[in-house]
């Protein structure tokens, strides 16, 4: 089953409303390929959602960075799936690394999330990633697979999932992981989909990198047949985001 390119943005805990604007005017400048070719989402801090979702062209989506893990109610600073579906949100991240590893989000507890998104109807980037501890270790699949586990345990219907590799030694960094080292992980992660949900699932669901993914290096991840996409980080602020889109064309050629 083709995999439809996924490219999103993650703006994280960045921008003032005039800096948005003007990313937001960038975008809905750019001449990108089609949505036949290239799913773009763009996800904006949660006060910025609404001008975003306004202001934004049509084809590109919004996403939110995370959102609550159970209905909403008494939860001081929380944001909850249903407000987000309330406003028309079809995205939202969860388990970023950031959240993981800062904020000391579980396995369970970011299972939980993605469980209870998916129940309210919105469409879950879950993003998964070791460190360099963990790399230097050789613990990477374990520790992606634990992940995913925890996921999978709580999710039958993937159709709305999208997973987000993002090893933490790559995130800010500059140090982007090879296409080859992309491309282990993105395999070994849709063989241990295919093992543990269903061969349908492993073929179907897009696995997207993130991880210093910018302008210069895009083209050759995008060449590898695992990678599905990106999720970008500091480079989904500047005009560069429009060539990442654009390695979509990479794969429609391949
Ligand atoms: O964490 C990321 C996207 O979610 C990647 O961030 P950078 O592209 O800034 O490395």
């Amino acid at each position: 089953m083709a995999r439809k390119f996924f490219v999103g943005g993650n703006w994280k805990c960045n921008g003032t409303s005039d800096e948005v604007k003007k990313i937001i005017s960038t975008l809905n400048a750019a001449e990108v390929p089609s949505q036949d070719v290239v799913e773009v989402v763009v996800s904006p801090p949660f006060v910025f959602i609404p001008f975003t979702k306004s202001s934004l062209r049509q084809d590109f989506h919004v996403a939110a960075q995370n959102c609550w893990v159970k209905k909403g109610g008494a939860y001081t600073g929380e944001v909850s799936a249903e407000m987000l579906v309330n406003l028309g949100i079809p995205w939202v991240i969860l388990g970023h690394s950031e959240r993981r590893l800062i904020l000391g989000e579980s396995n369970e507890f970011v299972g939980d999330k993605v469980a209870y998104a998916l129940s309210q109807g919105l469409k879950v980037i879950a993003c998964v990633g070791e460190t360099l501890e963990q790399r230097e270790s050789g613990s990477t699949m374990e520790v992606v697979a634990a992940q995913t586990k925890a996921i999978a345990d709580r999710v039958s219907d993937w159709t709305n999932v999208v997973i987000a590799y993002e090893p933490v030694w790559a995130i800010g960094t500059g140090k982007v992981a090879t296409p080859a080292q992309a491309q282990e992980v993105h395999d070994d992660l849709r063989k241990w989909l295919h093992a543990h949900t269903s061969p349908d699932v492993a073929a179907s669901t897009r696995i997207i990198y993130g991880g210093s993914v910018n302008g210069a290096n895009c083209k050759e991840l995008a060449a590898k047949p695992d990678v599905d996409g990106f999720l970008v980080g500091g480079a989904s602020l500047k005009p560069e985001f429009i060539d990442i889109i654009k390695a979509a064309e990479v794969k429609k050629n391949a």
